[in-house]
């Protein structure tokens, strides 16, 4: 029976195809004594030797379709369950203790990783307790007799349903047969939201229940366009959905046309329409969607997508690439933001309260220095090879700022020393998407080079509401006054110093808020490349002068988000 799910529209587009569950199975067990430790063992071994095979062809077919590097973790987790340190601890454990396999496993497998992960002045050794914990749940699986999802093992096309993604499950995601995500829990501006418009996939988040509703091989159509997932379609439906894909298409197909075209408004104004990306193999898109610079590289997902922390060298070859790419256009890379929702199963953080509060981005850059100057170093060696603008995460305090500055000239001076060429005209800003940061930005502007304001940080704080968190996802409000004042004083501000100001949270590119941004002046405007086109459209039916009304009535007259949206829709109506 047709069933309609609604969600949270996360990625534009619509897409058909069977469901595919990736939805971690129950691997609890009860602790038991036995009596026939041969048997018991026997069983492990069963279950390891099924494990080997499972992995043997993970790897084989993560090889062809995801390329040897992402391959080469399977490989460490054979060597794992060929190690007769851990599997014959795992059969001690059962003829000592008299105990069931799942129990002696659980047991070493923690001794392991507690080992592992208190070599901290080791970080090779640390990302191990990573790989005991992922073999150790697929050989647990098998014990059980249930079966782990293999996303990797994907040969035909699917609609990945699930509870969450985190953003290194999405970085996995192979698009050959990925049509698109639905997903239980998460908000727009959550970072597998994020990655998905980027991957061009169609996604909606935060429906609540769709692990429940769908099953395995259920036909789903996804529409992202509006933020509903469709079970069992009927004919009716598939037509409906079938005119909406192609409408969509042929919207696409004229925005294409402004490809290479600078970003003018009606009353000729100039503006930066510019493209947040997470790696270089996302630089095809902004080059397709011809984006007049990078307005944010995401740099953490270099570290998130790598087994190990990157090499100075591996680092400085990416940021080359992206440089060299954009020949000569504006490239402002943002150092690495790890914490929130970002992890690196390389590097334990503290189990936090509320890690979107806690040690993350440049909180943790300024405290464990070496990695920050690895960046640093590796940024300032590409600086030669293209146009680039460093800034810093996270900036709360001027006095972080000052400190991430005076790393960065150390580094600098280091390599200039060294005969090393850098560029000698590198911009430093930093993000601004921490309240009190945005309340000072008069006082910052004097220090920094520019203001990217993000958005989705600077919401979630403002309104002190989770992005990740569908249940609060309405005090999502871009268009709240409050959200306004803070944006209009960091662009004046930024103005009054002769500094730039740009917006790279997903604000930047919503059809509202555009028109009230240009009436305040943003000059740079950076968004998932799928939205460049159509915001470059959008500019150029606007007319500056024209808005400069709306936008004081927007930001000193109306009081809820909704007065907002409600004025600015009104206006283009007109
Ligand atoms: C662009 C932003 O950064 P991120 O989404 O990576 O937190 C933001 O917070 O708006
Ligand atoms: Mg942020």
């Amino acid at each position: 029976m047709v069933q309609t799910i609604k969600g949270i529209a996360a990625s534009d587009g619509i897409a058909t195809a069977e469901a595919y569950l990736l939805v971690q199975p129950d691997l609890s067990f009860d602790k038991k004594s036995i009596s026939d430790a041969d048997a018991e063992i026997s069983r492990l071994k069963d279950a390891i030797a099924k494990s080997d095979d499972e992995l043997t062809k993970i790897r084989d077919i993560a090889k062809v379709s995801l390329g040897d590097d992402e391959a080469q973790v399977f490989d460490a987790h054979k060597m794992i369950l060929a190690d007769p340190e851990f599997t014959g601890a795992v059969e001690q454990q059962v003829k000592d203790q008299k105990v069931n396999a799942e129990q002696a496993l659980n047991d070493v497998s923690n001794n392991f990783i507690q080992i592992f992960e208190g070599m901290t002045d080791n970080a090779y050794m640390q990302e191990r307790a990573a790989d005991v914990r992922d073999v150790t749940k697929r050989v647990m699986a098998h014990l059980l007799g249930v079966e782990l999802p293999n996303p990797s093992l994907i040969d035909h096309e699917v609609i990945i349903v699930a509870h969450d993604l985190t953003p290194s499950d999405t970085a996995q995601l192979n698009k050959k047969y990925v049509k698109g995500f639905v997903t239980d829990i998460g908000g727009r501006t959550a970072h597998s939201a994020i990655m998905a418009r980027s991957l061009e996939l169609p996604a909606v988040v935060g429906t609540d229940s769709i692990t429940k509703d769908a099953k395995d091989g259920d036909k789903i159509i996804l529409d992202g366009l509006n933020g509903a997932a469709i079970l069992d379609p009927s004919d009716e439906d598939i037509k409906h959905y079938n005119k909406l894909a192609s409408d969509f298409a042929a919207e696409k197909a004229e925005w294409e046309k402004l490809k290479d075209e600078a970003t003018v408004t009606a009353d000729g104004k100039h503006f930066d329409v510019a493209a947040n990306i997470g790696t270089p193999d996302d630089l095809q898109g902004v080059i397709d969607n011809g984006a007049e610079g990078i307005g944010l590289y995401r740099t953490e997902f270099l570290y998130m997508q790598s087994e190990e922390l990157p090499t100075e060298d591996d680092q400085f070859e990416a940021y080359k690439k992206v440089l060299e790419g954009m020949k000569g256009k504006p490239v402002v890379v943002r150092t690495m933001d790890i914490g929130g929702d970002k992890h690196l199963p390389y590097l334990p953080l503290p189990d936090e309260m509320n890690p979107f509060l806690g040690y993350r981005a440049i909180r943790i850059s300024l405290d464990k220095q070496d990695i920050f100057r690895t960046q640093l170093r590796a940024l300032l060696r590409a600086s030669a090879f293209g146009n680039l603008r460093i800034m810093f995460p996270m900036i709360g305090t001027l006095q972080e700022f000052r400190d991430a500055k005076k790393v960065f000239e150390e580094e600098k001076a280091k390599l200039v020393a060294d005969n090393v060429k850098v560029s000698d005209d590198i911009q430093l800003g930093m993000m601004m998407e921490v309240p009190a940061a945005a309340i000072l930005a008069d006082q910052f502007a004097k220090e920094v080079d520019f203001f990217s304001i993000g958005t989705n940080d600077l919401i979630q704080y403002t309104m002190a509401a989770d992005r990740g968190n569908e249940h609060v996802s309405y005090l999502y409000q871009p268009y709240n006054p409050s959200i306004l004042r803070l944006v209009k004083h960091v662009i004046e501000s930024a103005h009054k110093e002769g500094k730039w100001a740009g917006m790279c949270g997903e604000a930047a590119g919503d059809n509202i808020m555009v028109p009230l941004l240009l009436a305040m002046g943003l000059d740079e405007y950076s968004m998932s490349a799928t939205s460049v086109l159509r915001v470059r459209s959008l500019m150029k039916k606007l007319s500056t002068a024209d808005l400069k009304d709306l936008a004081d009535r927007a930001v000193n007259e109306s009081i809820t988000n909704e007065d907002n949206k409600k004025l600015v829709e009104e206006y283009m109506n007109k």
